[in-house]
Protein backbone atom coordinates (compact mmCIF):
# COMPACT_ATOMS: atom_id res chain seq x y z
CA UNK A 1 0.00 0.00 0.00
CA UNK A 2 1.62 3.34 -0.80
CA UNK A 3 0.42 6.55 0.72
CA UNK A 4 0.71 9.62 -1.24
CA UNK A 5 0.25 12.60 1.47
CA UNK A 6 -0.70 16.04 -0.14
CA UNK A 7 0.39 18.93 2.80
CA UNK A 8 3.64 19.38 5.03
CA UNK A 9 1.71 21.07 8.01
CA UNK A 10 0.86 19.72 11.29
CA UNK A 11 -1.62 16.79 10.59
CA UNK A 12 0.73 16.08 7.35
CA UNK A 13 3.85 15.60 8.97
CA UNK A 14 2.66 14.17 12.30
CA UNK A 15 1.15 11.10 9.76
CA UNK A 16 4.08 10.90 7.59
CA UNK A 17 6.21 10.24 10.77
CA UNK A 18 3.23 7.58 12.03
CA UNK A 19 3.60 5.40 8.91
CA UNK A 20 7.34 5.84 9.06
CA UNK A 21 7.14 4.24 12.12
CA UNK A 22 4.98 1.23 10.87
CA UNK A 23 7.12 0.90 7.83
CA UNK A 24 4.25 1.84 5.58
CA UNK A 25 5.08 3.40 2.57
CA UNK A 26 4.19 7.15 1.76
CA UNK A 27 5.24 10.23 -0.08
CA UNK A 28 4.81 13.88 1.51
CA UNK A 29 3.98 16.63 -1.02
CA UNK A 30 4.22 20.28 0.20
CA UNK A 31 3.31 23.22 -2.25
CA UNK A 32 6.29 25.59 -0.17
CA UNK A 33 9.56 26.01 -1.72
CA UNK A 34 11.32 25.21 1.06
CA UNK A 35 10.62 25.20 4.73
CA UNK A 36 11.12 28.99 5.30
CA UNK A 37 8.81 29.93 2.18
CA UNK A 38 5.88 30.86 4.60
CA UNK A 39 5.56 32.35 8.22
CA UNK A 40 4.66 29.34 10.58
CA UNK A 41 2.88 30.68 13.67
CA UNK A 42 3.41 31.59 16.64
CA UNK A 43 2.65 28.81 19.39
CA UNK A 44 0.32 25.84 19.90
CA UNK A 45 -0.45 23.92 23.56
CA UNK A 46 -0.37 20.42 23.66
CA UNK A 47 -1.98 18.35 26.62
CA UNK A 48 -3.28 15.12 27.02
CA UNK A 49 -1.61 14.08 23.68
CA UNK A 50 1.49 14.64 24.81
CA UNK A 51 2.35 10.88 24.84
CA UNK A 52 0.29 9.38 22.46
CA UNK A 53 1.81 11.36 20.04
CA UNK A 54 5.60 10.28 21.18
CA UNK A 55 4.64 7.06 21.18
CA UNK A 56 3.71 7.11 17.04
CA UNK A 57 6.91 8.69 16.20
CA UNK A 58 10.13 6.91 15.52
CA UNK A 59 12.82 6.72 18.20
CA UNK A 60 15.24 8.75 16.14
CA UNK A 61 13.19 12.05 16.79
CA UNK A 62 14.65 13.89 19.81
CA UNK A 63 12.76 14.82 23.19
CA UNK A 64 9.91 16.54 22.41
CA UNK A 65 9.57 19.22 25.60
CA UNK A 66 13.78 20.11 25.39
CA UNK A 67 12.95 20.65 21.37
CA UNK A 68 9.41 22.72 20.84
CA UNK A 69 9.21 24.73 24.56
CA UNK A 70 9.37 28.23 23.52
CA UNK A 71 10.00 29.07 26.84
CA UNK A 72 14.03 27.83 26.77
CA UNK A 73 16.44 28.75 27.86
CA UNK A 74 14.33 29.95 30.70
CA UNK A 75 13.23 27.41 33.22
CA UNK A 76 9.95 28.65 33.66
CA UNK A 77 6.70 26.06 33.39
CA UNK A 78 4.60 26.99 30.23
CA UNK A 79 1.89 28.70 31.89
CA UNK A 80 -1.53 30.01 30.40
CA UNK A 81 -4.10 32.58 31.91
CA UNK A 82 -7.35 34.14 31.49
CA UNK A 83 -8.44 37.39 33.05
CA UNK A 84 -12.06 38.33 33.36
CA UNK A 85 -13.58 41.75 33.74
CA UNK A 86 -12.97 43.24 37.62
CA UNK A 87 -10.28 40.17 38.36
CA UNK A 88 -6.12 40.40 37.72
CA UNK A 89 -6.19 36.75 39.42
CA UNK A 90 -3.98 34.66 37.92
CA UNK A 91 -6.69 31.82 37.04
CA UNK A 92 -4.86 29.76 34.48
CA UNK A 93 -3.20 26.54 34.08
CA UNK A 94 0.86 25.30 34.28
CA UNK A 95 2.70 22.02 33.05
CA UNK A 96 3.27 19.93 36.04
CA UNK A 97 4.84 16.43 35.68
CA UNK A 98 1.11 15.07 36.85
CA UNK A 99 -0.69 16.67 33.93
CA UNK A 100 1.91 17.41 31.06
CA UNK A 101 1.35 20.63 29.12
CA UNK A 102 3.55 22.10 26.25
CA UNK A 103 3.57 25.35 24.64
CA UNK A 104 5.00 24.69 21.38
CA UNK A 105 6.71 27.38 19.27
CA UNK A 106 4.98 26.35 16.05
CA UNK A 107 8.51 26.45 13.61
CA UNK A 108 9.77 24.36 16.40
CA UNK A 109 7.17 21.47 16.20
CA UNK A 110 7.11 21.81 12.54
CA UNK A 111 11.23 20.97 12.25
CA UNK A 112 10.55 18.21 14.97
CA UNK A 113 8.16 16.67 13.04
CA UNK A 114 9.91 16.72 9.88
CA UNK A 115 12.74 15.27 11.65
CA UNK A 116 14.42 12.75 8.59
CA UNK A 117 11.04 12.96 6.95
CA UNK A 118 11.53 13.14 2.98
CA UNK A 119 9.52 15.79 2.29
CA UNK A 120 9.13 17.07 -1.45
CA UNK A 121 9.21 20.63 -1.02
CA UNK A 122 7.67 22.72 -4.19
CA UNK A 123 4.92 20.30 -4.77
CA UNK A 124 1.50 22.04 -5.23
CA UNK A 125 -1.01 19.61 -6.78
CA UNK A 126 -3.66 20.94 -9.08
CA UNK A 127 -5.21 18.14 -10.13
CA UNK A 128 -6.03 14.69 -8.89
CA UNK A 129 -7.21 11.56 -10.68
CA UNK A 130 -9.15 8.25 -8.69
CA UNK A 131 -9.63 5.49 -11.20
CA UNK A 132 -9.31 1.78 -11.31
CA UNK A 133 -5.82 1.90 -11.47
CA UNK A 134 -5.21 4.10 -7.68
CA UNK A 135 -5.03 7.54 -7.55
CA UNK A 136 -3.00 10.09 -9.61
CA UNK A 137 -1.60 13.30 -8.38
CA UNK A 138 -1.04 16.19 -11.36
CA UNK A 139 1.83 18.66 -9.78
CA UNK A 140 2.24 22.60 -10.90
CA UNK A 141 5.72 21.75 -12.04
CA UNK A 142 3.92 19.24 -14.48
CA UNK A 143 5.07 16.03 -12.60
CA UNK A 144 2.92 13.28 -11.20
CA UNK A 145 2.77 10.85 -8.50
CA UNK A 146 1.16 7.55 -8.35
CA UNK A 147 -0.76 5.66 -4.98
CA UNK A 148 -3.31 4.16 -3.61
CA UNK A 149 -4.51 6.09 -0.89
CA UNK A 150 -4.52 9.94 -0.95
CA UNK A 151 -4.49 11.72 2.32
CA UNK A 152 -5.38 15.13 1.94
CA UNK A 153 -3.66 17.13 4.66
CA UNK A 154 -3.30 20.53 2.90
CA UNK A 155 -5.42 23.06 5.34
CA UNK A 156 -8.26 25.01 4.99
CA UNK A 157 -8.60 25.46 1.18
CA UNK A 158 -7.89 22.16 0.84
CA UNK A 159 -7.17 21.01 -2.66
CA UNK A 160 -8.25 17.60 -2.16
CA UNK A 161 -11.12 18.18 -0.53
CA UNK A 162 -12.27 20.12 -3.91
CA UNK A 163 -11.97 17.22 -5.19
CA UNK A 164 -13.75 14.62 -3.09
CA UNK A 165 -16.73 16.89 -2.99
CA UNK A 166 -16.67 18.90 -6.11
CA UNK A 167 -17.00 22.20 -4.26
CA UNK A 168 -14.92 24.99 -4.39
CA UNK A 169 -13.61 26.36 -1.06
CA UNK A 170 -15.84 29.37 -1.26
CA UNK A 171 -18.93 26.91 -0.30
CA UNK A 172 -17.53 25.26 3.13
CA UNK A 173 -15.33 27.85 4.39
CA UNK A 174 -17.20 30.63 6.91
CA UNK A 175 -15.75 34.05 7.43
CA UNK A 176 -15.70 34.40 11.17
CA UNK A 177 -17.45 37.97 12.97
CA UNK A 178 -14.00 38.41 13.92
CA UNK A 179 -11.93 41.88 12.98
CA UNK A 180 -8.14 41.10 14.38
CA UNK A 181 -5.27 43.71 14.98
CA UNK A 182 -2.29 41.67 15.38
CA UNK A 183 0.91 43.07 16.95
CA UNK A 184 4.49 41.53 17.07
CA UNK A 185 7.53 43.22 18.91
CA UNK A 186 10.44 42.06 21.55
CA UNK A 187 10.64 42.65 24.82
CA UNK A 188 13.74 42.28 27.47
CA UNK A 189 14.37 43.55 31.26
CA UNK A 190 11.49 44.47 33.11
CA UNK A 191 8.88 45.12 30.95
CA UNK A 192 9.81 40.91 29.98
CA UNK A 193 9.43 40.36 33.57
CA UNK A 194 6.13 41.97 34.03
CA UNK A 195 4.94 39.98 30.65
CA UNK A 196 5.97 36.98 31.77
CA UNK A 197 4.52 38.01 35.51
CA UNK A 198 1.02 37.83 33.56
CA UNK A 199 1.75 34.03 32.19
CA UNK A 200 4.69 32.65 31.29
CA UNK A 201 3.27 31.79 27.82
CA UNK A 202 -0.06 33.81 26.94
CA UNK A 203 -3.03 35.61 28.75
CA UNK A 204 -6.15 36.20 27.58
CA UNK A 205 -8.09 39.45 28.55
CA UNK A 206 -12.04 38.46 27.83
CA UNK A 207 -13.82 41.48 28.08
CA UNK A 208 -17.22 41.11 26.90
CA UNK A 209 -18.23 44.16 28.73
CA UNK A 210 -16.00 46.32 26.37
CA UNK A 211 -16.40 44.24 23.18
CA UNK A 212 -13.23 42.37 22.52
CA UNK A 213 -11.08 39.50 23.73
CA UNK A 214 -7.44 40.00 23.59
CA UNK A 215 -4.46 37.06 23.93
CA UNK A 216 -1.16 38.27 24.39
CA UNK A 217 1.61 35.42 23.76
CA UNK A 218 5.57 34.92 24.21
CA UNK A 219 6.59 33.35 21.10
CA UNK A 220 10.03 32.57 21.71
CA UNK A 221 13.01 33.53 24.15
CA UNK A 222 16.27 34.86 22.87
CA UNK A 223 19.14 32.22 22.75
CA UNK A 224 21.12 34.86 25.86
CA UNK A 225 17.68 34.61 27.65
CA UNK A 226 17.21 38.26 28.03
CA UNK A 227 14.98 38.92 25.37
CA UNK A 228 11.45 37.48 24.03
CA UNK A 229 9.35 38.08 21.03
CA UNK A 230 6.02 38.89 21.81
CA UNK A 231 2.72 38.94 19.92
CA UNK A 232 -0.96 39.64 20.51
CA UNK A 233 -4.19 39.64 18.86
CA UNK A 234 -7.07 41.63 19.50
CA UNK A 235 -10.20 40.37 18.16
CA UNK A 236 -13.51 42.08 18.53
CA UNK A 237 -16.93 40.43 17.41
CA UNK A 238 -18.44 41.91 15.15
CA UNK A 239 -21.03 40.75 12.32
CA UNK A 240 -20.26 43.29 10.14
CA UNK A 241 -17.04 41.77 9.38
CA UNK A 242 -18.18 38.37 8.60
CA UNK A 243 -21.07 39.97 5.78
CA UNK A 244 -18.44 41.69 3.37
CA UNK A 245 -15.00 41.51 5.08
CA UNK A 246 -13.18 43.57 1.77
CA UNK A 247 -15.04 46.59 2.79
CA UNK A 248 -14.46 46.86 6.55
CA UNK A 249 -12.29 49.75 7.93
CA UNK A 250 -9.27 47.21 9.06
CA UNK A 251 -8.29 46.38 5.50
CA UNK A 252 -7.80 49.46 4.63
CA UNK A 253 -6.71 51.03 7.65
CA UNK A 254 -3.14 52.16 8.06
CA UNK A 255 -0.59 50.76 11.22
CA UNK A 256 -1.06 53.37 12.86
CA UNK A 257 -4.98 53.79 12.74
CA UNK A 258 -5.00 49.85 13.44
CA UNK A 259 -2.80 50.99 16.73
CA UNK A 260 -4.88 54.10 17.93
CA UNK A 261 -8.06 52.03 17.82
CA UNK A 262 -6.65 49.14 19.75
CA UNK A 263 -5.00 51.69 22.64
CA UNK A 264 -8.44 53.66 22.25
CA UNK A 265 -10.03 50.24 23.08
CA UNK A 266 -8.10 48.67 25.56
CA UNK A 267 -7.77 52.54 27.92
CA UNK A 268 -9.69 50.32 30.48
CA UNK A 269 -7.91 47.49 30.99
CA UNK A 270 -5.99 47.32 34.18
CA UNK A 271 -2.29 48.85 33.38
CA UNK A 272 -0.51 45.10 33.55
CA UNK A 273 -2.56 44.14 30.83
CA UNK A 274 -2.67 47.44 28.77
CA UNK A 275 1.20 47.72 28.98
CA UNK A 276 1.69 45.57 26.00
CA UNK A 277 -0.32 47.85 23.46
CA UNK A 278 1.31 50.97 24.50
CA UNK A 279 4.69 49.38 24.55
CA UNK A 280 3.91 48.56 20.37
CA UNK A 281 4.76 50.86 17.81
CA UNK A 282 2.80 51.49 14.47
CA UNK A 283 5.69 49.24 12.17
CA UNK A 284 5.12 46.77 14.22
CA UNK A 285 1.33 46.13 13.94
CA UNK A 286 0.77 43.68 11.02
CA UNK A 287 -0.36 45.10 7.55
CA UNK A 288 -2.48 42.65 6.38
CA UNK A 289 -5.33 41.89 8.18
CA UNK A 290 -6.13 38.43 8.97
CA UNK A 291 -9.85 36.54 7.54
CA UNK A 292 -10.44 34.32 10.01
CA UNK A 293 -12.38 31.14 8.77
CA UNK A 294 -14.07 27.64 9.62
CA UNK A 295 -15.54 24.78 8.16
CA UNK A 296 -18.72 23.62 8.50
CA UNK A 297 -19.43 20.11 6.96
CA UNK A 298 -22.17 17.17 7.49
CA UNK A 299 -20.50 14.04 6.02
CA UNK A 300 -17.65 12.80 3.62
CA UNK A 301 -17.95 10.18 0.80
CA UNK A 302 -15.81 6.85 2.53
CA UNK A 303 -13.15 5.71 -0.27
CA UNK A 304 -9.31 6.34 -0.94
CA UNK A 305 -9.69 9.87 -0.86
CA UNK A 306 -9.37 10.62 2.97
CA UNK A 307 -9.38 14.40 4.67
CA UNK A 308 -7.88 15.59 7.77
CA UNK A 309 -7.22 18.52 10.14
CA UNK A 310 -8.09 21.83 8.86
CA UNK A 311 -9.58 20.40 5.29
CA UNK A 312 -11.92 19.21 7.64
CA UNK A 313 -12.60 21.12 11.20
CA UNK A 314 -10.59 24.58 10.62
CA UNK A 315 -11.90 26.71 13.33
CA UNK A 316 -11.75 29.49 15.33
CA UNK A 317 -8.91 30.09 17.30
CA UNK A 318 -10.18 30.81 20.65
CA UNK A 319 -10.20 27.15 22.52
CA UNK A 320 -6.36 26.84 20.63
CA UNK A 321 -7.76 23.22 19.37
CA UNK A 322 -6.95 23.60 15.94
CA UNK A 323 -3.72 21.65 15.73
CA UNK A 324 -4.44 19.38 18.76
CA UNK A 325 -7.40 18.20 16.44
CA UNK A 326 -5.37 18.08 13.67
CA UNK A 327 -2.94 15.77 15.87
CA UNK A 328 -5.52 13.64 17.18
CA UNK A 329 -7.10 12.97 13.72
CA UNK A 330 -3.21 11.76 12.83
CA UNK A 331 -3.31 9.30 15.59
CA UNK A 332 -6.64 7.86 14.40
CA UNK A 333 -5.39 7.87 11.08
CA UNK A 334 -2.39 6.32 11.17
CA UNK A 335 -3.99 3.42 13.34
CA UNK A 336 -6.47 2.58 10.48
CA UNK A 337 -4.18 3.29 7.69
CA UNK A 338 -2.12 0.45 9.85
CA UNK A 339 -4.87 -2.08 9.82
CA UNK A 340 -5.70 -1.57 5.72
CA UNK A 341 -2.10 -2.15 4.83
CA UNK A 342 -2.37 -5.13 6.70
CA UNK A 343 -2.95 -8.55 4.29
CA UNK A 344 -3.22 -5.62 1.49
CA UNK A 345 -7.24 -5.37 3.31
CA UNK A 346 -7.28 -1.83 1.38
CA UNK A 347 -8.08 -3.38 -1.71
CA UNK A 348 -11.16 -4.88 -0.88
CA UNK A 349 -13.22 -2.11 -1.19
CA UNK A 350 -15.68 -2.82 1.61
CA UNK A 351 -13.30 -3.35 4.54
CA UNK A 352 -11.88 0.27 2.79
CA UNK A 353 -15.41 1.87 3.12
CA UNK A 354 -16.14 0.91 6.27
CA UNK A 355 -12.36 2.13 8.02
CA UNK A 356 -12.76 5.02 6.34
CA UNK A 357 -16.56 5.86 7.17
CA UNK A 358 -16.10 5.15 10.96
CA UNK A 359 -12.43 7.41 10.66
CA UNK A 360 -15.27 9.97 8.77
CA UNK A 361 -17.23 9.81 11.50
CA UNK A 362 -15.19 9.89 14.17
CA UNK A 363 -13.31 12.50 13.30
CA UNK A 364 -16.54 14.58 12.01
CA UNK A 365 -18.14 14.69 15.42
CA UNK A 366 -15.35 15.11 17.29
CA UNK A 367 -14.69 18.31 15.13
CA UNK A 368 -17.58 19.74 14.04
CA UNK A 369 -18.50 19.88 18.01
CA UNK A 370 -14.91 21.56 18.39
CA UNK A 371 -16.06 24.35 15.36
CA UNK A 372 -19.34 24.28 17.31
CA UNK A 373 -17.73 24.85 20.77
CA UNK A 374 -15.02 27.63 19.41
CA UNK A 375 -17.45 29.84 17.60
CA UNK A 376 -19.54 29.77 21.61
CA UNK A 377 -16.42 30.41 23.07
CA UNK A 378 -17.10 27.15 25.94
CA UNK A 379 -14.11 27.18 27.30
CA UNK A 380 -15.58 23.78 29.55
CA UNK A 381 -16.71 21.64 26.90
CA UNK A 382 -15.92 18.50 26.55
CA UNK A 383 -12.31 17.66 24.62
CA UNK A 384 -11.90 14.50 22.59
CA UNK A 385 -8.38 12.77 22.71
CA UNK A 386 -6.47 10.27 21.16
CA UNK A 387 -8.67 7.76 20.72
CA UNK A 388 -12.01 9.36 20.00
CA UNK A 389 -13.30 9.01 23.16
CA UNK A 390 -13.99 12.04 25.48
CA UNK A 391 -10.87 12.96 27.60
CA UNK A 392 -10.79 12.27 31.09
CA UNK A 393 -10.83 15.33 33.30
CA UNK A 394 -8.11 14.68 35.48
CA UNK A 395 -5.96 14.28 32.05
CA UNK A 396 -6.59 17.82 31.86
CA UNK A 397 -4.68 20.68 33.01
CA UNK A 398 -7.37 22.35 35.18
CA UNK A 399 -7.51 26.43 35.66
CA UNK A 400 -6.51 27.43 38.97
CA UNK A 401 -5.66 30.30 40.78
CA UNK A 402 -1.38 30.43 39.46
CA UNK A 403 1.24 31.20 42.20
CA UNK A 404 3.50 33.87 41.80
CA UNK A 405 7.07 32.57 40.29
CA UNK A 406 10.05 34.23 40.78
CA UNK A 407 11.26 35.31 37.42
CA UNK A 408 14.92 34.92 36.46
CA UNK A 409 15.91 36.05 32.67
CA UNK A 410 19.46 34.88 31.33
CA UNK A 411 20.92 31.47 31.06
CA UNK A 412 20.87 29.41 34.20
CA UNK A 413 24.14 29.11 35.44
CA UNK A 414 24.47 24.64 36.11
CA UNK A 415 25.41 24.25 40.08
C1 LIG B 1 -2.86 32.55 13.17
C2 LIG B 1 -3.21 31.15 13.66
C3 LIG B 1 -2.99 30.81 14.98
C4 LIG B 1 -3.32 29.52 15.44
N1 LIG B 1 -3.08 29.19 16.74
C5 LIG B 1 -3.38 27.94 17.18
C6 LIG B 1 -3.13 27.55 18.54
O1 LIG B 1 -2.67 28.34 19.34
N2 LIG B 1 -3.44 26.29 18.92
C7 LIG B 1 -3.97 25.37 18.03
O2 LIG B 1 -4.20 24.21 18.41
N3 LIG B 1 -4.21 25.70 16.75
C8 LIG B 1 -3.93 26.95 16.31
N4 LIG B 1 -4.19 27.30 15.03
C9 LIG B 1 -4.77 26.29 14.15
C10 LIG B 1 -3.69 25.36 13.60
O3 LIG B 1 -2.66 26.14 13.03
C11 LIG B 1 -4.29 24.45 12.53
O4 LIG B 1 -5.42 23.81 13.06
C12 LIG B 1 -3.28 23.40 12.06
O5 LIG B 1 -2.13 24.02 11.53
C13 LIG B 1 -3.91 22.52 11.00
O6 LIG B 1 -2.93 21.67 10.47
P1 LIG B 1 -3.08 21.09 9.00
O7 LIG B 1 -1.88 20.21 8.81
O8 LIG B 1 -4.43 20.50 8.83
O9 LIG B 1 -3.04 22.35 8.04
P2 LIG B 1 -1.87 23.40 7.80
O10 LIG B 1 -1.01 23.55 8.99
O11 LIG B 1 -2.54 24.60 7.22
O12 LIG B 1 -0.99 22.70 6.68
C14 LIG B 1 -1.44 22.53 5.37
C15 LIG B 1 -0.23 22.43 4.46
O13 LIG B 1 -0.66 22.06 3.17
C16 LIG B 1 0.07 22.79 2.21
N5 LIG B 1 -0.75 22.84 0.98
C17 LIG B 1 -1.90 23.51 0.80
N6 LIG B 1 -2.37 23.31 -0.44
C18 LIG B 1 -1.49 22.49 -1.06
C19 LIG B 1 -1.43 21.92 -2.37
N7 LIG B 1 -2.37 22.16 -3.28
N8 LIG B 1 -0.37 21.10 -2.67
C20 LIG B 1 0.60 20.84 -1.74
N9 LIG B 1 0.59 21.37 -0.50
C21 LIG B 1 -0.44 22.18 -0.15
C22 LIG B 1 0.27 24.16 2.86
O14 LIG B 1 1.34 24.88 2.31
C23 LIG B 1 0.51 23.76 4.32
O15 LIG B 1 1.88 23.60 4.62
C24 LIG B 1 -3.89 28.57 14.55
C25 LIG B 1 -4.12 28.94 13.20
C26 LIG B 1 -3.79 30.20 12.75
C27 LIG B 1 -4.06 30.57 11.30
Amino acid sequence: MHVLIVGGGLGGLSLAQNLRKQGISFEIFERDSNPDARFQGWGIALYAIINALIDHVPSDLPDLMDTVNHLLPLQLNPQLSVYPPNSEIRLGFEHSPEKPFIRAERRRLRDWLATNLPIQWGKRVTRIENDNSGITLHFEDGSTAKGDILIGADGINSTVREHLLSRPSTDITRVLPLATVIGQLTLSGPALIRQLSLAHSGYMSVRPDLGFITFTGLHYVAPDGLSAKYYWNLMEMTPDFSKDPQNYWLLSATQQQKLDHVRKLTAKLPAAQREIFELTKPEEIESKTHIWKDVHLESLPAGRVILMGDAVHAMMPFRGEGGYQTLVDSLLLGKMLGRLAEGEKYKNEKVLEEEVGEYNRNMLKRGMKSVRDSRAMDMNATRYGPDGEPLDPSQIPQMRVLPDTEILLGIPVKA
